[in-house]
């Protein structure tokens, strides 16, 4: 509207006429163009416009500034003239960077200005650091455009330069959160990691010094976390302090659990008697911020050194608040590390290492007095009776009993040494630099004997508990960890074939024995892979018809040199290495196989029936690997039987009787093998689910001569008979047996009497001639 309005416009012109009224508006009129024209100019002079400008640009934060070809100063803005320390726009004109900046700094700024003017090309948006820094680290966004004159020639450049501090810190902040926070999730140390954030926010907040202390377990003292830019002195001092209500800023915010900002430390009475420790380093202020865990627990305070006095912005204290955050985040998720660490190498009943832990450190142990004239001692201890102890006064006083025994040892033993819980009831010691003398090692270890076997109240009863020992010297005894275990555990052995309660040290017969046995070990890992094993099979027979109605399988091994080797002779040490599985599994699927293909090839239907391992029957989901076979073979469950024996089931009756029930529901038969020499109760017996015993062989062996063999077949037949289960008599070796056997009303009989085991042609060969009874089945 000003441009529109000229300074000389008249409504004089208009034939206003006579009319009052007419001459009255226009005479308005008039004055208003006046005013308008006198308000809003429409040709400003230059020197408004210089003024104007001047004005505008003295109100901008940025620095505006021209300069010629050779980088002198034409103009600037206020902002820029007092940032670069002048106090008039006449002191800076005419002068370059070089009268201003350190000349590396001047050349910078020179070299970018002259390519603008060379090529004409504006610059847009640079971030630079700032060379002027009023104390603290700043950072400018610049743009820098080709002055030209009104002929378009260049004769100078135009720069602006923006403030962008605190945009640059915003984004250093995330960038330092985010590096981190990575580290809390890779797990770096809490040293390197509070090194690192007490570095990021000294960097942001330039003039602070921080430190990060932790409290200590029993919640009372405060110990030095990180400090990178303080004294060590001044740390060591702090170290230790006792937390309370007027212990400088630290000690009252971990006491307090809440954030204490001291402005003057030698004006505040939380500093009373503390100033001492600050005064060297001229400290002023201090900011205390507790680290807190997601519960609201203080783990420790985050502390801010100022040697000005003062408080901090809100900012700042958003800062601090972030800062205290992440190390409370990862003083959290080390100790959640720790104890999960902890619980993976200790023993969760006794607190004791770990096997675990012991394989992660007994290498060591052993290289440390390597050379040395020292020896370590490794000892495998068992407490005699155990299980007795468990079963009859029931687990918790087992569990009582191995927390107390387990502080006996540590009692027992130096700081240094190894007590680890590897078993139920099995323990390793492992004893350091001790001398090279075996009554000095004997000592100590009849020394922890004593102290186990020292009485102890039990369930109201005083109990007594003594232990076995195998023991092995390193380096004599064992160059190697498994050298020494292999050798500690023959030693141990022959402890417990010497009836227990006593200790054996390692020689040289035992390693014979030793060796023998990690030989067999390593045979039949071999035997599995290369097919070694085979199956024999004898028939069942039914003592009223004469026929044969079920086959039982047995184990052989047809060793590379010792020819064909009996289960007895290698199926313990299968169980003892957990062999047992792989060989039982194959076990059952030949027997089923065997027992199909026989069915198939049209020979009359019978059962088969295997022996089952408690290693086996006690893996898990062992039933659906039972059906798994059936499937696979392709035989009906009715024609498998499997031999549990009583000392398996009695291992862990509530979970062998659901194992059984889960075996019934499929529809195999179960056997109850070498009935008689367990120890199972007759009520135990009625709970399982059981169609068959089996009369162990060493009561059928001395009939009929012993009577008191006599008596126990004959009440385990009427027994089984009482329960409505069929019994079968195995080792039948004689005629004598056979009608003693008879006239006690047992239906079975199996033993070579009849026929010892056969391979499987000779076994069909058998069948042909014999008829099959059906009718067991
Ligand atoms: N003195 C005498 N002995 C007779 C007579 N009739 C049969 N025998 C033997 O008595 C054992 C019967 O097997 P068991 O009691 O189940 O006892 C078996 C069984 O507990 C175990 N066994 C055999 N095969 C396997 C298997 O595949 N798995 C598992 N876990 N154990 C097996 O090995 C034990 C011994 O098996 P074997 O040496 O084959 O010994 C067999 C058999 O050869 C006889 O009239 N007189």
């Amino acid at each position: 509207m000003a441009r529109k309005t000229s300074r000389n416009t008249r409504y004089a012109a208009l034939n206003a006429g006579d009319n009052v009224e007419t001459r009255r508006l226009i005479h308005a009129g008039n004055r208003l163009a006046e005013e308008v024209a006198r308000i809003f100019p429409s040709e400003p002079d230059t020197a408004d416009r210089h003024y104007w400008l001047e004005t505008m640009i003295n109100h901008v934060p940025d620095y505006i500034y021209a300069k010629d070809r050779k980088g002198r100063f034409l103009i600037a803005n206020e902002v820029t003239v007092a940032d670069n320390g002048l106090e008039s726009l006449q002191d800076l004109v005419g002068k370059t960077d070089f009268d201003l900046h350190p000349a590396k700094a001047a050349q910078a700024i020179a070299d970018v200005e002259q390519r603008v003017i060379e090529t004409g090309e504006p610059i847009f948006g640079i971030e630079e650091r700032a060379i002027v820094t009023k104390g603290r680290d700043r950072w400018l966004m610049t743009s820098k455009v080709p002055l030209r004159n009104k002929s378009g020639q260049i004769v100078g450049v135009v720069g602006v330069s923006r403030d962008i501090s605190d945009r640059k810190a915003a984004e250093r902040l995330l960038e330092g959160q985010a590096r981190l926070l990575e580290m809390i999730a890779k797990g770096k140390p809490l040293d390197q990691f509070f090194t690192d954030l007490i570095l990021l926010i000294e960097l942001l907040l330039p003039g602070v010094k921080g430190s990060i202390l932790l409290l200590s377990d029993d919640g009372q003292h405060l110990l030095h976390g990180a400090a990178p830019s303080l004294d060590e002195v001044f740390c060591a001092t702090i170290h230790g302090v006792e937390i309370g209500p007027r212990v400088g800023s630290c000690g009252t915010a971990a006491w307090r659990g809440e954030q204490v900002i001291v402005a003057d430390m030698f004006a505040d009475p939380l500093w009373e008697g503390y100033t001492e420790v600050v005064k060297p380093y001229g400290f002023r202020s201090c900011w205390s911020t507790p680290i807190h865990s997601h519960d609201r627990k203080v783990l420790g305070t985050f502390v801010l050194y100022s040697q000005e006095t003062g408080v901090p912005s809100e900012q700042q204290k958003e800062l601090i608040a972030t800062a205290t955050y992440l190390a409370g985040i990862a003083i959290e998720r080390k100790r959640a590390e720790d104890r999960i660490s902890f619980m993976a190498h200790h023993d969760a009943l006794t607190g004791l290492p770990n096997r675990v832990l012991f394989e992660e450190q007994v290498a060591g142990v052993l290289e440390a007095i390597r050379g040395r004239d020292q020896w370590a001692v490794l000892a495998f201890l068992d407490l005699d009776n155990f299980k007795l102890i468990n079963d009859s006064l029931g687990h918790t006083a087992g569990d009582e009993l191995l927390k107390t025994v387990s502080g006996r040892m540590r009692a027992a033993v130096r700081k240094s040494d190894m007590v680890v819980r590897v078993g139920g009831d099995e323990f390793i010691l492992l004893l350091n630099g001790l001398p090279t003398e075996r009554d000095v090692v004997l000592s100590r270890l009849e020394d922890i004997r004593a102290a186990i076997a020292a009485p102890l109240q039990l369930s109201g009863r005083s109990l007594q508990v003594t232990c076995s020992m195998g023991v092995a010297c390193f380096p004599h005894q064992g160059q190697t960890v498994s050298e020494l275990l292999a050798n500690a555990d023959a030693a141990m052995y022959r402890a417990k074939a010497l009836g227990r309660n006593n200790l054996q040290v390692f020689t040289e017969e035992m390693a014979a024995k030793a060796h023998e046995k990690l030989l067999r070990q390593e045979e039949l890992r071999e035997a599995i892979a290369h097919n070694e094993f085979f199956l024999h099979f004898q028939p069942q027979m039914n003592l009223a018809s004469g026929r044969i109605f079920a086959a039982e399988a047995l184990l052989r091994w047809q060793h590379p040199v010792h020819g064909v080797i009996s289960p007895g002779a290698f199926i313990p040490l299968a169980e003892e290495t957990g062999l047992i599985v792989p060989i039982g599994d194959w076990v059952l699927k030949t027997a089923c196989r065997q027992c199909k293909a026989w069915q198939d090839a049209g020979l009359p239907s019978l059962i088969i029936s295997v022996n089952v391992s408690a290693r086996q029957f006690l893996e898990r989901n062992w039933a659906s690997r039972v059906a798994a076979v059936l499937a696979e073979t392709g035989l009906e469950a009715r024609y498998l039987e499997l031999e549990l024996t009583e000392s398996l089931i009695m291992q862990d009756v509530p979970g062998a009787i659901a194992t059984m029930h889960e075996l019934e529901a499929i529809g195999v038969h179960l056997a109850i093998d070498d009935f008689g020499t367990g120890y199972s109760s007759l009520s135990a017996l009625k709970r399982f689910p059981v169609q068959r015993l089996k009369i162990d062989r060493s009561f059928v062996e001395d009939i009929p001569l012993d009577a008191d063999d006599k008596a126990i077949t004959a009440a385990i037949i009427s027994l089984a008979q009482n329960l409505g289960l069929r019994v079968i008599a195995e080792g039948v070796e004689t005629e004598a047996q056979v009608e003693f056997l008879r006239q006690s009303g047992c239906d079975e009989i199996q033993g070579y009497f009849f026929s010892p085991p056969l391979v499987a042609r000779d076994f069909e060969t058998l069948l042909g001639q014999r008829r099959v009874h059906a009718d067991a089945i």
